[in-house]
């Protein structure tokens, strides 16, 4: 099975775990979009669903597909989100944020009674850090926010390249118009402190390290699908 495969057997079967009347946040990336693609032909058929995305990718695939959705203004708490990620560990401690989409996605799942992770099984991983860690900054003293990551990391041990995130030749601007710094900080041994260390900076709108959010990962490999529960 190819990596498209995986990510659609991955979205397949999480689509299990959703019923007609759910109010759903709706991921993005591209095993969130084999999801919508799957969802669109449920609805097709008959089952009602309301969809809240978690950025305008993911809306404007919805759109075209015919997925319904709504706004956290018009339905601020979910049933259930169905979203991709770039990293999970054994308690479902995630990195996610590679499409640029955190904080809005990091906002749908914390509106939501339960989330689900879809990912193929390349994204697992003992201890996260080996995806570069996005974090969402405001525009507004750009370098005095990098000062004070670079400060807040080396607090907890922890250095390496912080990159200003470019796209065609410009600053990658999120959907909020923000900034994204990709931190190499390697190994991660202590995610929380990492989490309430940048939390502490004005200038940090969000961070991709999604802790206790995520309620189960559909993982799909070569020899199949398994679910993970949370170790902790
Ligand atoms: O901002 C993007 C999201 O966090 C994605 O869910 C994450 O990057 C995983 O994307 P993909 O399924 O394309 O690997």
């Amino acid at each position: 099975m190819d990596a498209k495969a995986m990510k659609i057997e991955a979205a397949r079967a999480a689509l299990e775990h959703v019923t007609s009347g759910m109010r759903l946040g709706i991921g993005t990336g591209s095993t969130a979009e084999e999801f919508v693609r799957l969802l669109a032909v449920k609805v097709a058929e008959g089952m009602k669903i309301i969809g809240v995305p978690t950025s305008e990718r993911t809306a404007a695939l919805c759109v075209q597909l015919g997925v319904p959705l709504s706004t956290l203004e018009e339905t601020p708490e979910l049933d259930l989100t169905i979203d991709g990620a770039d990293e999970v560990d054994a308690d479902l401690s995630l990195i996610k944020g590679g499409g640029g989409a955190l904080l809005r996605e990091k906002i749908v799942a914390s509106a939501s009674a339960k989330m689900i992770v879809i990912a193929d099984e390349s994204k697992i991983v003992d201890t996260l850090g080996r995806f570069p860690l996005p974090i969402e900054v405001n525009r507004f003293g750009l370098k005095a926010t990098e000062t004070a990551v670079r400060k807040a990391a080396a607090s907890l041990g922890l250095s390496g390249p912080l990159t200003l995130r470019m796209t065609g030749g410009e600053p990658f601007v999120t959907d909020g118009g923000h900034l994204i710094l990709d931190a190499s900080f390697g190994r991660i041994p202590d995610a929380r402190a990492l989490s309430d260390a940048l939390h502490a900076i004005p200038g940090v709108v969000e961070h991709g390290l999604f802790l206790g959010l995520a309620d189960l990962a559909v993982i799909a490999g070569s020899t199949g699908i398994r679910t993970l529960v949370p170790a902790r």
